[in-house]
């Protein structure tokens, strides 16, 4: 990587203003999976160990600059608190005179919580003054926020290029083995697309068309390949506009040799219901008043083979509507895959690491990345900004 990292700066006795994402879900007012905050805690145990006065900040949810009592971040200084076995002092106030008396009783090694950053209209704005007053607070900035570095906010860009700036260590590991994947590759390199949308996905499947040996295509957006295909597909999903990048996409397949392939069987329901009438049928036999909520066993079995013959599989998105047991056996059967092939096996946040867990293979992944929309910008060759803001090596 060409940013520097925690390893280039002195900390010791700093204050070290560091970004990261606890943007966690919440249940019944406490934290419901600590998958980001563990994920943190590297970075977080380094700064401390070394001495240095740590301020985190982070977001939750969306609250669009007003203050959310929901949204508080003291369940998630609970959390960290009892993760690291450390008082975290949290405060009520994203910057201000709370933060600084807060600060002034800090010492080397202690830790502090600003409240939720998104409660400021400035952070979404990437305001200036906002990013003047987190730079204000501390000597150093550390971005650990890779969940976050797709967005240009005062926390993630702004007060970067107000400090010496630096990645933490999450945010470093993501960026080496996302890195690593797309640009010098193991082969046959598989990667595995599903989710609801091809409108979403457009970006990433170009992008890997130029990278993959195989692309494999479920989840509800395979239904507009097979219909740019001339298939009935009944009342599946389907972007009608977006059958055209369809057919595009796999003429630029055949011409770049990529072996692309779609769903050749469907579980159907006769409604969108967990308890619906479901049958298996091959992929041009889809009744008209019937929809396609899972891949079928055959495209199991055709992916799970071409899984077990990769050497590196990047995965994204569901195979099915995995919320609903009735059409979960595809992702479950994709995520067993993973787990099983002796490649290395990389998932691309959101819904497929949740899958994962919820089948219980997460542990059997080389590397699940804490990004859900940032992983996916950045299999679209994007560059994240948050990474882009921190200083050069
Ligand atoms: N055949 C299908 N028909 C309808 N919906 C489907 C189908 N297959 C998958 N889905 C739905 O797609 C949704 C996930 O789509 P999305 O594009 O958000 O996935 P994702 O990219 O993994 O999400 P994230 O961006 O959080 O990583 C799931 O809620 C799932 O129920
Ligand atoms: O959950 C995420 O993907 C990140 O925390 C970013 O959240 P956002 O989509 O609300 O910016």
């Amino acid at each position: 990587m060409n940013k520097k990292t925690l390893k280039d700066l002195d900390v010791k006795g700093k204050k070290v203003f560091c970004r990261v994402d606890f943007n966690v879900p919440m249940a019944n007012g406490e934290v419901s999976d600590d998958t980001r905050i563990k994920a943190a805690l590297p970075t977080i145990e380094y700064l401390t160990e070394q001495g240095a006065i740590l301020i985190l900040a982070s977001h939750l949810g969306r609250p669009k600059g007003e203050v959310v009592k929901d949204l508080r971040l003291d369940p998630i200084a609970k959390r960290l608190s009892d993760l690291i076995g450390k008082d975290v002092t949290k405060t009520d106030a994203v910057f201000g005179k709370e933060v600084n008396e807060a600060l002034s009783l800090l010492s080397d090694g202690d830790i502090l919580l600003i409240e939720n950053v998104r409660f400021e209209p400035g952070e979404e704005k990437n305001d200036e003054k906002l990013a003047q007053s987190f730079a204000d607070m501390a000597d150093l900035y550390v971005n650990d926020a890779f969940g976050a570095a797709h967005r240009a906010h005062a926390s993630t860009t702004g007060v970067a290029e107000k400090l010496p700036a630096a990645a933490g260590l999450l945010m470093e590991k993501e960026l080496d083995v996302l890195g690593k994947a797309l640009e010098n590759p193991e082969r046959p390199f598989t990667a595995i697309i599903g989710g609801a949308k091809v409108k979403d996905k457009i970006g990433v499947i170009d992008h890997l068309l130029d990278k993959v040996d195989n692309l494999l295509i479920g989840g509800g957006l395979a239904y507009t390949f097979i219909k740019a295909q001339g298939h009935e597909i009944g009342q599946s999903l389907l972007e009608e506009d977006k059958i055209d990048v369809a057919k595009q996409f796999m003429e630029k397949a055949k011409e770049k040799g990529v072996n692309f392939i779609i769903p050749e069987d469907a579980i159907v329901a006769d409604e969108f219901a967990e308890d619906a009438n479901t049958k298996i049928v091959a992929i041009d036999e889809i009744p008209k008043d019937w929809e396609a909520l899972d891949i079928g066993p055959k495209t199991r079995e055709t992916f799970s083979e071409i899984v077990a013959d990769s050497k590196l599989v990047i995965w994204n998105g569901p195979m099915g509507v995995f919320e609903f047991n009735a059409f979960a056996g595809g992702t479950q059967a994709v995520a067993e895959a993973l787990a099983e092939t002796n490649g290395y096996t990389v998932i691309g946040g959101g819904d497929s690491a949740a899958a994962a867990s919820k089948f219980g293979f997460a542990d059997q992944m080389d590397h699940v990345s804490t990004g859900g929309g940032a992983s996916l910008e950045f299999m679209e060759g994007k560059e994240l900004p948050g990474v882009q803001a921190l200083d050069e090596k």
